[in-house]
């Protein structure tokens, strides 16, 4: 049986649970249980504190895990990713308020308050800056404010938290983090059951991504129309009732396809269907 470690609270967990569902997995539907055992999978999943679940997967006491890719830095364990999952995206970065900082080259001397003092020391160290650090459990922008800190390095994802503390960000962020699925550094991810879950995940993740469009096109055109919607292989092309008229059906990425929807209309392609895509395998 697989073992799997899912954020129980705060940003990672509903997104996290929904993508396993979206996949086929049975997962809790009271968000104060401490487990669920999917049978059909041969699967027990365990809610955790995201934190916690580098420790888990690393002590290889659990074989994967979901957590954020910053916390997975900050806690140093042997874990790797194995995937990453497109959610919980942020970026993670040092602030002060406007003027106090000038840079990443003035942070001699400094007491820099975070949440995640291994990510921290880790960069401070590479870079020989002597800066202290102040850890705290959160709300860490309120720590320059009440005078524990010079300067704090946090999650940013919005920035709206940043600005009603009156911080501004200094040079480049630290890192960017997303989701991420993980296991033990060193385990085998072609395990049978580990690979069917990636092969999930990653159709999920493509069913997100991309959508099908179907359009009718002339024959004369259809190159045109192919180099617009390529596809993943290549384009399923059929013939028309009517002579010189093909139809034509694609995954195109989302995030793309009004402008490709265009550029086909533009070139005399009609009736341009989009429907979602709720599952795939590549
Ligand atoms: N707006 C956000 N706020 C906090 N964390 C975020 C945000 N967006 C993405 N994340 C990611 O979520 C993870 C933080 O998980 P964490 O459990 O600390 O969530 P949280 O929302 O801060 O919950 P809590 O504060 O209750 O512990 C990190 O990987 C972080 O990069
Ligand atoms: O850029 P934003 O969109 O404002 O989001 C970032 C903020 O959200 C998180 O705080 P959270 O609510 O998790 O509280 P915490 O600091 O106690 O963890 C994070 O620590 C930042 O403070
Ligand atoms: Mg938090």
């Amino acid at each position: 049986m697989l073992r799997i470690a899912v954020p129980n609270k705060g940003t990672l967990s509903k997104p996290a649970i929904e993508m396993l569902r979206e996949a086929g997995y049975r997962q809790r539907t009271d968000d104060r249980d401490l487990a669920c055992l999917d049978t059909d999978n041969d699967i027990e999943f365990f809610y955790l504190r995201p934190r916690d679940i580098a420790t888990y997967v690393g002590s290889g006491d659990l074989d994967l895990g979901i957590t954020g890719q910053d916390l997975l830095v900050d806690g140093g364990t042997p874990v790797e990713q194995l995937l990453e999952l497109g959610f919980a995206g942020a970026t993670f970065r040092f602030a002060a308020p406007q003027g106090t900082v000038a840079d990443l080259g003035s942070l001699d001397g400094k007491r820099i308050a975070t949440a995640y003092p291994g990510l921290v020391e880790r960069y401070l160290e590479e870079r020989d800056i002597k800066a202290r650090v102040v850890e705290l459990d959160g709300a860490v922008e309120n720590a320059v404010r009440l005078g524990v800190a010079d300067l704090i390095a946090d999650v940013v994802a919005t920035g709206a938290t940043l600005r009603q503390a009156g911080l501004v960000p200094i040079g480049d962020p630290i890192m960017v983090s997303e989701a991420a699925l993980i296991h033990r550094t060193g385990d085998d991810p072609a395990q049978p059951q580990v690979a069917q879950l990636l092969r999930r995940l990653q159709g999920v993740l493509v069913a997100r991504r991309y959508v099908m469009l179907a359009y009718d096109c002339r024959a004369d055109r259809l190159d045109e129309a192919v180099a617009l919607t390529p596809g993943i292989e290549s384009p399923t092309v059929s013939p028309l009732h009517r002579e010189g008229w093909v139809a034509v059906q694609a995954m195109v990425q989302r995030a793309g396809m009004h402008r490709i929807m265009d550029e086909l209309y533009d070139i005399g392609a009609r009736a341009i269907l989009v429907t979602d895509i709720h599952a795939c395998r590549l």
